[in-house]
């Protein structure tokens, strides 16, 4: 089993009360500075101000902030609400929010109410328990991840992009794409991490960077429109990506500049791996068409949001302005890659490729019955 806790967040019981406690990624790399929630308003802006982020960490926070309302005897379902609605893209955060809010409902149903705490109880053993599945997810998919790449680029060491952050930043575990890396480079396999530095607010360069820093990977930043250079030069050997929701069709919605990597790594005919938890699969959403991206205020573009502080991240509005005064702004968190142009999706219960809507029906199917790893071209062995 692994490690419950990873830094990014923890459960904390202090004498005046339960409380969720965040590593608020706003401040790094600059500073490691934890932030303490109380109620669910403080989680609400601590998740829209991307304080705490990235999909599966989103589903453990919403998840604990659900069972904190129970715990200091607020309305759950209203604070589920208001959780689940906080960001729309990552269908994690919502998965997270409502499975909580369901064990909290049967526990207080059987129990006639919360009069001893049983109901609370109930909700929070489910969000520990959520924390711990992701964890062991991150395992399988560094694991899957890992042999896969060994298929598509045998021997030698490996040149690898990717975008955003998706570490133990983002898991109870070890993370997604970045949790592949880490494994390639403790393999002895990892020759470079070009780490795209994941504009507007730079995931990529204060987060993977700060990560990749702490494992003792060789790693370059590159501003993101450099990536097309990096690709003519033959300096790619594959592209490894989270996702934040992924269509029944195996469209891949994640960071804003996925999708043009994607195109790159198509027209150079280098792999494309998307690595994601069962849990991200949306099956109700059938095409990329109808997954909601998030769109955010367009002083994230017009600043450099770097503060005085350097390195941190200030709220839309407290950064240094590069455009003129009232210039309009186009910003949306994410963008949709379309499932031909994906070359596999590394998920826990096996890899999807080709990438298909019947493919992905199917590993849904077989991980739901604790049957999965069984049929697809790449699957691990
Ligand atoms: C494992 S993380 C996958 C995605 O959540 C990640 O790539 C991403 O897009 C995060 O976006 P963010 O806006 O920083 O929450």
């Amino acid at each position: 089993m692994a490690e419950q806790c990873g830094p990014a967040l923890r459960w904390d019981e202090l004498p005046e009360g339960p409380v969720l406690v965040l590593l608020d990624q706003t401040r790094l790399p600059a500073e490691e500075v934890e932030l303490v929630c109380t109620d669910v308003p403080a989680l609400v802006t601590a998740i829209q101000s991307l304080a705490v982020r990235g999909a599966p960490l989103l589903g453990i926070a919403g998840a604990y902030g659900v069972a904190l309302a129970a715990a200091r005897g607020f309305d759950v379902a209203n604070a589920a609400d208001r959780l689940a609605r906080a960001r729309p893209t990552a269908v994690n955060l919502a998965y997270g929010v409502r499975r909580v809010e369901e064990a909290y409902r049967k526990a207080f149903a059987c129990h006639g109410g919360d009069e001893d705490g049983a109901a609370a109880a109930a909700a929070l053993a489910e969000a520990k328990a959520l924390h711990r599945e992701d964890a062991d997810a991150s395992e399988r998919l560094s694991e899957h991840g890992s042999v896969l790449l060994e298929k598509l680029v045998p021997g030698g060491s490996l040149r690898l992009l990717t975008h955003c952050n998706t570490g133990v930043l983002v898991s109870g575990g070890r993370g997604t794409a970045l949790g592949v890396v880490r494994a390639v480079h403790r393999a002895g396999r990892l020759r470079r991490l070009w780490v795209d530095e994941t504009r507007p607010l730079l995931q990529g360069a204060r987060l993977t960077a700060y990560e990749a820093a702490r494992e003792g990977m060789p790693y370059s930043v590159l501003a993101d429109n450099a990536a097309g250079a990096l690709f003519a030069g033959g300096e790619v050997d594959a592209v490894l990506v989270g996702a934040d929701r992924i269509a029944a069709d195996g469209s891949v919605a994640n960071k804003v500049g996925t999708y043009p990597l994607a195109v790159l790594a198509r027209h150079h005919g280098v792999p494309f791996i998307v690595v994601a938890p069962v849990t991200t699969v949306d099956l109700t959403t059938e095409t990329g068409a109808g997954i909601e991206v998030e769109q955010r205020p367009g002083q994230e573009v017009t600043e450099i949001p770097v503060g005085v502080r350097g390195g941190s991240v200030q709220a839309a509005g407290g950064g240094v302005l590069v455009a003129p005064v009232g210039a309009q702004a186009y910003n949306p968190a994410f963008d949709v890659t379309p499932p031909d142009l994906v070359t596999a999706i590394v998920t826990d219960g096996g890899v999807i490729a080709p990438v298909t809507a019947a493919a992905v029906a199917e590993l849904c199917s077989a991980s739901r019955k604790g049957t999965s790893r069984s049929s697809h071209g790449m699957m691990p062995d």
